[in-house]
């Protein structure tokens, strides 16, 4: 005898739907089984759907803050300082997975440094400065695709791995003696140097993203979490204070430990790389391009190859790890003793994310703009031909353009100010890189001001709502500067959505 059914003779879809006369016992069951799993999943939706209605609701008094820029812009380290500042417990819960990046930064560096060394064949002698002089032989020289609707960089110096032709220091006692020291180093430091991929896949979770070169890899928001749970086995971990509150060493991940045994027993070797002439000289004429990230951490081996070392905060802000889409973070910040909830949201910067940020735009209540004034000398990991500068200039044309972000209110970080004093100090002329610079004088003042010029035309001639930018000078890393900023920030933000929430 049949059930009860929900197919009526009436309709023609149920008849359709029928199921067939011949139906057996087992396929009846399956049929019923295949419904009932139907009905669970169209009810699971509905619920999810009124929860989400519920949460729009709620967060429609919310502020919601975008924080938009190239790749490497500071953005994420930005992010860790709001949450230094308001929500300091969680960046306490993540101390520990702080040293799988920091190891992996230094793995890559190392690696790095060892494939430059390998391109120029270990040494390098004094004729080879002739080729950072200004008049190097791509100066000046055009290259397809090097637009600039501002500023006119130069085209960057070939950094690609070349063919040296038979040197006459070839066989002289310094050429042998730096080629069989980093020879050894290199053998020595081979069994570090292959932790690469495995530090790479445990931070990714084995996604990788093309354009994931130089840098590192690509981390989705939440890796703070997965890297613990993938330490302690894929055991699922159900919130962050569950492993939040493990201390570094008491996580037993093999795959950290093997690492810091392995840093501990080659400091000396690191050191002894790091401080080699033919290193010291690689960067010296520019050959050699170490990242910020990379110079913080090798001036700091020695604590950080310790076998107890757990990350400071200074660590943690300097740490690079590249994001992947948009992460959101969220903080209850108190501003005249009213407790307001604001949304972070972090992008990814490199070109190929930065199309996951338009939905993000609909409703933003603020950007803050991260542009690295530091980067006049850099160009584009995924585009060689695009000067730092320039490519930020044209994402911030685009961004003060933008109708879907008309109403929201503009803050300008133009950030990196102390690897840009530094590099001007080091004696590097922005006219060699940006030759509209000119005759100017290459003092930071100078240059600073330029660069802050060039971004208030872009905004002055895309502003047809005269709204306000407000402009800072930041070095991110810097945490009492940057609070302080942030506080401003803030004070300016909340004062606009007042404003506006009067006018609702
Ligand atoms: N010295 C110095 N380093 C900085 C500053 N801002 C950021 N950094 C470093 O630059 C690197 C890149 O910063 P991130 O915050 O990861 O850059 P991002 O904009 O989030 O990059 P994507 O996620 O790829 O879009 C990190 O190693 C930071 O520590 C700064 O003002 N000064
Ligand atoms: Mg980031």
């Amino acid at each position: 005898m049949r059930t009860p059914s929900i197919y009526s003779q009436d309709d023609p879809l149920s008849e359709a739907l029928k199921p067939p006369e011949s139906e057996t016992e087992s396929e009846r069951r399956a049929r019923l089984e295949q419904e009932a799993e139907a009905k669970r999943v169209s009810e699971q939706i509905d619920e999810e759907l009124r929860l989400e209605r519920e949460d729009m609701k709620k967060k429609k008094g919310d502020v919601k803050l975008l924080l938009l820029g190239q790749a490497e812009s500071g953005k994420s380290t930005l992010q860790r300082q709001f949450q230094l500042m308001y929500k300091p417990h969680t960046l306490e819960q993540e101390r520990a997975s702080w040293r799988t990046v920091i190891y992996f930064n230094v793995v890559r560096s190392i690696k790095h440094i060892l494939s430059t060394l390998e391109s120029w064949d270990d040494y390098i002698d004094d004729s080879d400065m002739a080729f950072d002089s200004p008049t190097s032989k791509y100066m000046g020289a055009s290259r397809s695709g090097t637009s600039s609707p501002v500023l006119m960089p130069l085209p960057p110096e070939d950094n690609s791995a070349h063919s040296r032709s038979a040197s006459p220091f070839q066989g002289t006692a310094p050429a042998t003696a730096s080629r069989s020291t980093i020879a050894s180093l290199r053998r020595r430091l081979s069994p570090l140097i292959s932790a690469d991929t495995a530090l790479a896949d445990r931070l990714s979770g084995g996604i990788t993203v093309s354009g994931s070169g130089k840098g590192g890899v690509f981390v989705r928001s939440g890796w703070q979490a997965r890297t613990i749970e993938n330490a302690l086995g894929r055991r699922r971990v159900r919130n962050s204070s569950e492993y939040g509150v493990k201390k570094a060493e008491e996580i037993q991940d093999a795959l950290v430990q093997d690492v810091s045994h392995m840093l501990d027993a080659s400091k000396d070797d690191i050191r002894e790389l790091w401080a080699h002439p033919t290193v010291k000289g690689l960067i010296a004429k520019r050959r050699l391009k170490l990242d910020e990230w990379s110079e913080f951490f090798l001036r700091h081996i020695t604590r950080v190859a310790a076998s107890d070392y757990i990350p400071s905060t200074d660590d943690i802000l300097h740490a690079r790890i590249q994001t992947m889409g948009v992460a959101e973070h969220v903080f209850d910040v108190n501003i005249h003793g009213k407790s307001v909830s604001w949304h972070l949201f972090d992008v990814g910067g490199a070109r190929g994310q930065r199309h996951t940020w338009v939905p993000y735009f609909d409703d933003a209540n603020a950007i803050i703009f991260v542009a690295p004034v530091s980067a006049f000398d850099q160009y584009l990991e995924e585009d060689p031909r695009t000067n730092r500068i320039d490519d930020s200039l044209q994402l911030f044309t685009q961004i003060c353009s933008s109708p879907l972000l008309k109403n929201a209110h503009l803050v300008l970080f133009l950030n990196k100010t102390d690897l840009l004093r530094t590099k001007l100090d080091n004696g590097l002329k922005v006219k060699k890189y940006i030759t509209s610079f000119g005759e100017r004088n290459n003092d930071y003042e100078t240059v600073v001001q330029y660069f802050r010029a060039h971004f208030l035309q872009v905004h002055r001639r895309n502003n047809e709502n005269r709204r306000v930018l407000y402009t800072h000078f930041t070095s991110v890393v810097d945490t009492k500067a940057t609070q302080r900023i942030i506080g401003n920030v803030r004070d300016s933000i909340f004062r606009g959505y007042l404003q506006s929430a009067a006018l609702v």
